[in-house]
């Protein structure tokens, strides 16, 4: 199967006055194209270190990052900000949404910035809001802003999508069908998509489970019959 994300040896140090900070030391995985991936770990383990690495917001201090083929670790200013806009969706845990602009606006915002963009209606009706186009953001449940974020980055036609604890804020119930969103739109479209959470009770319904421990991989594993994140129960 064609890789998708390859990452080798990468450490990412931070330097706050006289303390370094290790918070992703020497770590090293695969990713396969279109795979349901889900980093799992403690507070402090080095996950979004890596999440913002992979959609680069930020940068290794050492070792390789190649994503699609492309070695991102090498990549300047310039080519960072081409690689957000065309290549990566990011879902945040708090949707950041504009407050003063309509849901429909919200998603057309996104697609202005890029190559390849869907249309912004199409990509709403897909996460079930289309009859909600013109409500303000304050109008809608948590979930429903979720899903205003995740038809955000969708709209911009990402072959990667990051989510960064997406339903960290949202209940049982409205987490598990932004979660079943996500994994639908995983197995549907073919985009590698990456969930970090703390819920290990997730960890069957990925392809690949990466366990994160102290800025180390802890595990790696690869699951041939993940299960479909509405099946589950947790
Ligand atoms: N910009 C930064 N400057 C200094 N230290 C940082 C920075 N970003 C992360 N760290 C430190 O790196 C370590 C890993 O942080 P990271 O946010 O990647 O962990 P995490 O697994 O995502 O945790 P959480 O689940 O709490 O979000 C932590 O000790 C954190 O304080």
């Amino acid at each position: 199967m064609e890789t998708a994300i390859k990452i080798s040896d990468m450490v990412r140090e931070y330097t706050m006055g006289e303390t370094k900070i290790t918070a992703v030391d020497h770590i090293s995985f695969e990713i396969p194209k279109g795979a349901y991936t889900i980093i799992l770990g403690t507070s402090g383990a080095g996950k979004s270190t890596v999440l913002n690495i992979l959609g680069g917001m930020d940068s290794p201090t050492s070792g390789s990052v190649s994503v699609l083929g492309s070695e991102i670790s090498g990549y300047g200013k310039k080519e960072l900000t081409q690689y957000r806009r065309n290549m990566i969706g990011f879902v945040f845990q708090f949707y950041n949404l504009m407050p003063n602009l309509s849901v429909l606006e919200n998603v057309e915002l996104a697609s202005q910035i890029c190559k390849n963009p869907l249309d912004a209606k199409e990509v709403l009706s897909m996460v079930g809001l289309s009859q909600r186009l013109s409500n303000f953001p304050s109008q809608l449940s948590g979930g429903e802003q979720q899903r205003v974020a995740i038809a955000r980055a969708l709209a911009k036609n990402p072959q990667v999508l990051l989510c960064d604890e997406p339903t960290g804020a949202l209940d049982y119930k409205t987490g598990k069908s932004v979660l079943a969103l996500l994994y639908n739109i995983c197995k549907t479209s073919g985009k590698t998509v990456i969930v970090v959470t703390h819920n290990g009770a997730l960890a069957p319904t990925a392809d690949v489970l990466i366990h994160m421990k102290s800025g180390q991989i802890e595990a790696f594993e690869k699951n041939d019959n993940p299960i479909p994140v509405q099946e589950l129960e947790w």
